[in-house]
């Protein structure tokens, strides 16, 4: 199977993550796509909601998109949510599956500051869809990784279709709609009271849920 994991801190989920990702499984032709929840980000303060708050969150968020489901396994695990340690273990556990890392243009551009990062392309593809604001510079140290491995989805496909592909390491580049929407705006705009803001980027349920659990309130 050909898998799109989209991992994230996800304080609160939002149709930044949810519309892109369903792009990507539609653009790629991918089997699943499975929403990753961090424990301990690497590199963010403590989620402001718990762990079991983020993860029922995603629960509701999902139930629209029938190919989605929750990965659990980074909420197991006590230590920093490094993804290359969770994808060895995925790849270990599920050898003849083929994992897409999914990410935001803003996740790229500090790639090379993740633990192992150059390991990440022995373990799986990266897909990096378009965030408002953000663009890999000529200077940015992935640059010249990122000019040898970038490649359209249609490339992709048609080098799988043909049996030229591989298994990991290619940078795939997908043209989603944009979503100008944040976690960290999101939780500002609960705390403001910025309604119009909510409805438009969360799912109607995980704003009630928000409401009702007071999360985000100062
Ligand atoms: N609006 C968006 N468009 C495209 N990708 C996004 C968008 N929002 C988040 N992502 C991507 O989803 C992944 C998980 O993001 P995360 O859960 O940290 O949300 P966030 O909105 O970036 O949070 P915060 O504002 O707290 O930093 C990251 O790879 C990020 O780049
Ligand atoms: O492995 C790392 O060093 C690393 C550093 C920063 C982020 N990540 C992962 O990237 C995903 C998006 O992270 P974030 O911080 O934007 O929620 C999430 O799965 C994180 O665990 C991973």
């Amino acid at each position: 199977m050909r898998i799109g994991i989209l991992g994230g801190t996800f304080d609160p989920v939002h149709y930044g993550h949810l519309r892109p990702a369903a792009e990507v499984l539609q653009q790629l032709q991918l089997d699943q796509l499975w929403l990753m929840p961090n424990n301990i980000p690497p590199h963010k303060q403590q989620a402001s909601a718990s762990a079991a708050q983020r993860l029922k969150m995603l629960q509701l968020a999902m139930r629209p998109f029938p190919q989605f489901s929750i990965n659990a396994v980074e909420l197991e695990r006590a230590t920093l949510s490094y993804s290359v340690t969770t994808l060895q273990h995925l790849r270990q556990k599920h050898p003849n599956d083929m994992f897409y890392f999914i990410m935001g243009t803003d996740s790229l551009v500090s790639l090379t500051s993740w633990q192992r990062w150059h390991e990440l392309f022995n373990l799986c593809h990266l897909v990096v869809c378009y965030r408002d604001g953000w663009q890999l510079q000529t200077d940015n140290p992935l640059y010249s990784e990122w000019l040898q491995r970038h490649i359209s989805p249609a490339q992709h496909l048609a080098q799988l279709h043909l049996g030229l592909g591989h298994d990991s390491g290619d940078i795939i580049m997908v043209d989603v709609a944009p979503q100008p929407y944040s976690s960290t705006a999101l939780r500002k705009a609960v705390a403001t009271e910025d309604w119009q803001l909510c409805r438009e980027a969360v799912p109607t349920e995980v704003l009630d849920y928000i409401l009702a659990q007071q999360l985000y309130r100062n």
